[in-house]
């Protein structure tokens, strides 16, 4: 039964496909909250309040995914996560509307003092000229990250009569013309800009991307707001713009602190603020709860997620044709791990046929998966699968060829370590299943699973007799055998399986065996 702890305030409507959820049982429950066995938690859902930090993820060893209600990861530590395999989805449009609409009530607010006045009434006060405010009609907006949010605003201020300039580094010219928008440089937007709006994530490029010297070149009297996330506006430099009198006003959503204490923004009468309301609507948060509750629920049932921070997006239909090959390569990988007695510096990896035309990268995180699975102490899948295999210092190389060898499909893998050095193919046949076709230089045909024993031996008459009689003297029950052999006489290998693990005593005999070169247990599950 997977333990699911929702810790942050998700609504609970949305949770219904994991109260659904036979295999999962809900926790609603603070990270802090002593009831709470971290170390038993399989999947975490937050929202912006919890701060997964690489602290917490350490109480967490059972983790297997991190869902985030909403759009922004910057409570995560994705990277921490993500070397611990951890795979973290979001809802990334579930609350853009809302947001959107947030951001405009903002704007509206800010230029018409509608709080200040609000507030004045509510005191008994009549101060009509007090509170004059300006017209969006005719102002430009100046939009800095044109992705959701920044797109379903521009829509909302056009029909207000307003100009918009954006600046998006990722937006294309087709995507502007679009939209309707003026794309331009970030000098532009500030220097012509009424009002400017941020919307893009905060990250180490954005942080501050608001600071003394952009503020210094926006036209006196100009509005700012953000509505994305604390930071991006640097709150200093925007304090003593306000203070100075350029900056006319500020509608605040986010905060760098958040909840933000006394701050020093309060002060300003022209700064309207709320508390990161931005998502806060009921529509938003049922589809952000919906979403992630099946992303989570889909995880557990094994089938493809669609909003991963860290893993590939694949649709249902592509998992499907992927499925036989991501078994397929981590059985490779399995194999090559306990054929390979020592750390390697080189894998590459070469996908022929039909399978070329699949994403090969997944696959390769996949056999990189099998191959650590027994090797190291970390759970790696295919969220940290490249980033083990970096930090052991393993040069990973794919390619595509044209030859599969006759079969439909291959994936032929060579691995290098210092010493040795083994090569292996797969093929998928269709109702047959996978297939190992090509063993350290030998042809073969066997099929990847159960308990395998793989011998090198020199092909002379009576090597697979005694094989066959020391192991029956044991009792042990061979379940199949395949020969392969390069010459009359040469070197030659069999790969036996049988019905469970072969004993140490029966290994030893066999390694005695003349003509034996080389024995390797190996358990494919
Ligand atoms: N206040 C709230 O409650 C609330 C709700 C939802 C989202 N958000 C925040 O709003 C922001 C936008 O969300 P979204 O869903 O539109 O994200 P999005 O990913 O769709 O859009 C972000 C845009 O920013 C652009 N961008 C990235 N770096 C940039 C840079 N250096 N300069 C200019 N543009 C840059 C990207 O190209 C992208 O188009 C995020 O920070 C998100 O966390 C806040
Ligand atoms: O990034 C987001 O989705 C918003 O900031 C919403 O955050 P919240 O879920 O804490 O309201």
């Amino acid at each position: 039964m997977y333990q699911i702890l929702v810790a942050d305030a998700i609504s609970e409507d949305g949770l219904q496909p994991l109260l659904d959820f036979k295999n999962g049982q809900l926790i609603i429950k603070k990270v802090t909250d002593p009831d709470v066995e971290l170390d038993k938690v399989d999947a975490l859902l937050v929202r912006s309040a919890t701060q997964v930090t690489n602290d917490l993820l350490e109480k967490m060893p059972q983790l297997k995914i991190i869902a985030r209600a909403g759009v922004g990861v910057d409570n995560i530590d994705v990277t921490a996560a993500t070397k611990r395999g951890i795979i973290v989805v979001n809802a990334p449009d579930g609350n853009t509307i809302s947001t959107a609409e947030h951001t405009f009530a903002m704007m509206a607010s800010l230029m018409r003092n509608i709080p200040q006045a609000h507030q004045s009434v509510k005191n008994l006060e009549w101060r009509r000229n007090d509170f004059i405010g300006t017209e969006l009609y005719g102002k430009m907006l100046g939009i800095l990250g044109m992705g959701r949010i920044g797109s379903e605003l521009a829509k909302r201020a056009k029909v207000f009569g307003m100009s918009v300039h954006v600046y998006d580094p990722f937006l294309t010219k087709e995507r502007a013309n679009k939209l309707g928008v003026e794309s331009s440089s970030l000098d532009e937007v500030l220097e012509l800009a009424d009002i400017i709006t941020v919307h893009t994530p905060l990250t180490p490029q954005t942080k501050g991307l608001i600071n003394e010297d952009t503020l210094a070149k926006t036209k006196k009297g100009v509005y700012f707001l953000n509505c994305a996330r604390g930071g991006i506006i640097d709150e200093d430099a925007l304090a003593k713009f306000l203070g100075n009198g350029h900056v006319a006003g500020a509608a605040i959503d986010v905060f760098v602190t958040e909840p933000p204490g006394e701050h020093q923004l309060f002060k300003f009468d022209n700064v309207i603020v709320t508390p990161h309301l931005g998502a806060s609507t009921k529509e938003a948060q049922l589809n952000v709860a919906t979403q992630v509750a099946k992303e989570v629920r889909t995880y557990f049932e094994d089938k493809p997620v669609s909003n991963s921070i860290n893993l590939p997006a694949m649709s249902r239909d592509i998992f499907e044709k992927i499925r036989p090959f991501h078994h397929l390569s981590t059985k490779i990988g399995l194999i090559l791990s306990q054929c390979i007695k020592e750390g390697i510096d080189e894998l590459s990896i070469t996908y022929s046929g039909t399978v070329s035309d699949l994403e090969t990268s997944y696959l390769t995180k996949a056999l990189l998966a099998g191959f650590f699975k027994n090797r190291i102490d970390v759970h790696v899948n295919e969220v940290n699968a490249l980033l083990t295999a970096k930090e052991r210092g393993i040069t990973i190389g794919e390619k595509i060829s044209t030859n599969s060898f006759g079969y439909a499909n291959a994936i032929s893998v060579t691995a290098k370590g210092e010493k040795q050095h083994y090569s292996i193919r797969g093929t998928y046949i269709d109702h047959y299943g996978p297939r190992i076709v090509y063993l350290n230089d030998f042809n073969i045909d066997f099929h990847p699973e159960g308990n395998l024993l793989y011998i090198q031996h020199m092909d002379r008459p009576g090597v697979i007799g005694r094989v066959g009689k020391i192991l029956g003297d044991n009792e042990v029950n061979i379940a199949t055998m395949q020969v392969g052999r390069k010459q009359v006489g040469g070197e030659a290998i069999m790969v036996l399986s049988f019905d469970k693990p072969l004993d140490d005593e029966s290994l030893t005999s066999l390694t005695s065996l003349d003509d034996i070169v080389s024995l390797n247990r190996i358990r494919i599950n």
